[in-house]
């Protein structure tokens, strides 16, 4: 039974047919957060040919589940995301509907995991618990999170139906060591073995008691940062039955409606102007995971069917770009200033390095909710940077960013910063 008829009338009138709270894998290359994902929703994320192909996620994938937590049974042994208790097999009540983003943890794929973030309301750091603690991008991940200000975080110990009680127990404390003085510290570590299904409720009662689903206004304007864009047509097709360009991402704040005219920012290159002008279209259809819809709030992530020329939105072309009625969102600009803080080391290659101070005219990659951009940087005074973005972005005051650099040959994270 698929959650959507599962939904009592509480949850529907505060949430809609959706998940209520967005939350984020991260962790090393491999060490189990699509298999968690799975064990948890049913689906695995990483459908596309390259990354079945090479058995890694490339792209952010996202998924859905409904928890569920038993009347009778004592914690965790209630909690499940089916609705009758595994534990005594009496009907169980719904605790809420989460909606998953799960990151690539290949080192190369920052950037994608970096879009994700975005659009986390919490996270789980997977940790294989096979390996020795910390690996790169375990660390540099936990530093991602931070950066973007996500601070409700379990700790999942992955894998350990591959080591005795006793390695558990160390792996556990260097766990606890690693994390100390971070934003995963008081993070609970809940050890699991995503693969086997064992110790999921455990996870399921921390992720419940962790990660507090957040409040969102209604009635402020809308606000949709862009994940994913699509040419839903099969190749062929008649002409008539084309459909419009499909626009995936998550809303911030209010409501969307079928019928709606949106505004789109930055847009697109408008090659006589030479400067990127938003698009405005309308909203011809709305997918949740529930299915089709005719309105969509906050929390999970939503596909717009839109008027745009399929063409346009095809393979992504619309990653990090901002939705919102014409008129209501920040205009577009490519001079921005920041309010820096930087690391100590950029972590995510093997050895450690020091971050040196930012320079004038240095490139900088810069995440701006879900956009990676690059820019040059025109002016520094102590801690606050100005800096010349490559292509336009629609700029929320206070937003945070995070600031990487080119070491040796990758992309490095080296700190974050705040829009001013
Ligand atoms: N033994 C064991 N193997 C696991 C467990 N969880 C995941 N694996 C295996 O570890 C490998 C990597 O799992 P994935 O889920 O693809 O890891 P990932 O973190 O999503 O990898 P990336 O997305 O590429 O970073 C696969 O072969 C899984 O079957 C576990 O609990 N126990
Ligand atoms: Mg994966
Ligand atoms: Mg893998
Ligand atoms: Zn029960």
């Amino acid at each position: 039974m698929h959650w959507r008829e599962t939904l009592p009338d509480w949850y529907i009138k505060k949430y809609g047919h959706q998940p209520c709270v967005n939350i984020g894998t991260a962790g090393h290359v491999d060490h189990g957060k699509t298999t968690l994902i799975q064990a948890l929703t049913g689906s695995w994320t990483s459908v596309h040919s390259q990354e079945l192909k090479r058995g890694i996620t490339i792209r952010v994938g996202y998924s859905d589940a409904a928890f569920y937590k038993c009347k009778i049974c004592e914690d965790p042994l209630g909690y499940s995301t089916t609705p009758k208790c595994k534990n005594c097999g009496k009907e169980s009540e719904l605790s809420r509907v989460v909606s998953f983003v799960d990151s690539p943890g290949h080192e190369s794929l920052m950037a994608n995991m970096l879009s994700g973030s975005a659009l986390m309301d919490g996270a789980l750091l997977l940790i294989a618990s096979n390996e020795p603690v910390p690996k790169p991008q375990t660390k540099e991940h936990l530093l991602a999170l931070q950066t973007l200000g996500i601070q409700q975080i379990v700790i999942v110990q992955n894998k350990v139906d591959l080591i005795s009680y006793d390695e558990a127990i160390s792996n556990q404390q260097d766990i606890t060591k690693f994390v100390k003085g971070t934003n995963a510290a008081k993070a609970p570590i809940i050890p699991i073995s995503a693969q086997s299904g064992l110790n999921i409720d455990a996870l399921i009662g921390a992720i419940e008691s962790t990660i507090k689903t957040p409040e969102r206004d209604e009635s402020k304007e809308p606000i949709m940062h862009v994940l994913r864009s699509f040419d839903v047509n099969k190749p062929g097709i008649k002409l008539k039955n084309i459909k419009g360009g499909v626009i995936g991402g998550s809303l911030t704040q209010g409501t969307l409606n079928v019928g709606d005219e949106i505004e789109i920012k930055p847009g697109i290159m408008d090659e006589k102007k030479k400067s990127y002008e938003p698009l405005l279209t309308e909203i011809t259809s709305l997918g949740t995971a529930a299915g089709i819809v005719d309105y969509v709030k906050p929390g999970g992530l939503v596909a717009i069917g839109t008027k745009l020329d399929p063409a346009m939105t095809r393979s992504d072309s619309f990653i990090g770009s901002v939705i919102g009625k014409p008129g209501t969102l920040p205009e577009n600009s490519t001079q921005i200033k920041l309010e820096v803080n930087l690391f100590d080391s950029a972590v995510g290659a093997t050895e450690d390095t020091k971050v040196l101070p930012i320079q004038v005219g240095e490139l900088l990659r810069l995440n701006i909710g879900t956009a990676p951009i690059l820019g040059k940087v025109s002016k520094i005074k102590s801690n606050s940077i100005e800096v010349e973005l490559r292509r336009p972005a629609c700029i929320f005051e206070g937003g945070n960013v995070a600031i990487s650099r080119r070491i040796t040959d990758r992309w490095r994270l080296i700190g974050a910063g705040i829009l001013g």
